[in-house]
């Protein structure tokens, strides 16, 4: 997969260096192109924001700079057209299914607005996925730009070891997560549930499922709504 991401802050995405989407690049599952988008500005100022028509409080990004960007990029590879994504607060909420949707896809381009958003023309142009990573308002498109790549990153065949897998991730089932332990056996005066150490896989399996499914009817109620339950999944519930 190849990723741009345009930026008036290209130092925000080094992170993607480290760790596993960092080992993604350097296996080449992923290659990630940062461009500042002032190198397609004109004038002395390198100007991106200006104004916003009909007045209101903060400044919008020009749409030359974005096109003229968005255009250069496109034509890097004729023989391809990259999906554009868009992050923002008005967008479509970002989820795990959206993540793997985003996989599938070979060539994505990221554009990260900074001030009150891109003019809305530049959207209506080039925009394939415009994405909100929650209901609360960032300063810019990068951090959500990080996290929509590390969802998708993970995704990708060979970028998870061995031990992990995606499938077994939460939400992959449309549940939250089971508690997790590990050693030591008794920390704090707390011990492990003995299932866990009991090496009997099929109970290991029911005591995971329940224990997510208690807490996805906790704490995401919305969640228990959309997924799949088996006739053992609701007599837990109903237990
Ligand atoms: C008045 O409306 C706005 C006031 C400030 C801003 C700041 N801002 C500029 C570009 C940009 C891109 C993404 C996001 C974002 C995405 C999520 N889930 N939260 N925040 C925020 C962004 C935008 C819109």
């Amino acid at each position: 997969m190849r990723a741009d991401v345009v930026t008036i802050f290209p130092a925000y995405l080094e992170p993607l260096r480290l760790s596993l989407v960092g080992r993604a690049q350097e296996r080449g599952t992923l290659e990630v192109r940062t461009h500042d988008l002032r190198a397609w500005t004109s004038d002395v100022h390198r100007t991106v924001d200006d104004a916003p028509y009909g007045g209101g409080p903060g400044m919008v990004m020009r749409p030359e700079p974005w096109d003229a960007a968005l255009s250069e990029i496109a034509a890097s590879d004729p023989a391809r057209r990259p999906r554009v994504v868009v992050p923002t607060p008005a967008g479509r909420p970002f989820s795990q299914r959206h993540a793997e949707e985003l996989a599938q896809e070979p060539w994505l381009v990221f554009c990260c607005g900074r001030y009150e958003g891109i003019d809305a023309r530049v959207i209506e142009t080039w925009a394939d996925d415009e994405i909100s990573i929650g209901d609360y308002v960032l300063a810019g498109g990068e951090v959500a730009t990080l996290v929509i790549l590390e969802a998708v990153a993970r995704l990708l065949p060979g970028v998870l070891g061995n031990s992990a897998s995606a499938a077994d991730d939460s939400f992959s089932d449309g549940l939250l997560e089971a508690p997790a332990y590990t050693r030591p056996q008794v920390w704090r005066g707390v011990e492990v549930p003995a299932v866990l150490r009991s090496g009997d896989h099929a109970a290991v399996a029911r005591w995971r499922r329940a224990q997510a499914l208690r807490r996805t009817v906790a704490r995401r109620p919305d969640l228990v709504a959309q997924a799949e339950l088996s006739d053992a999944d609701r007599a837990v519930l109903d237990a």
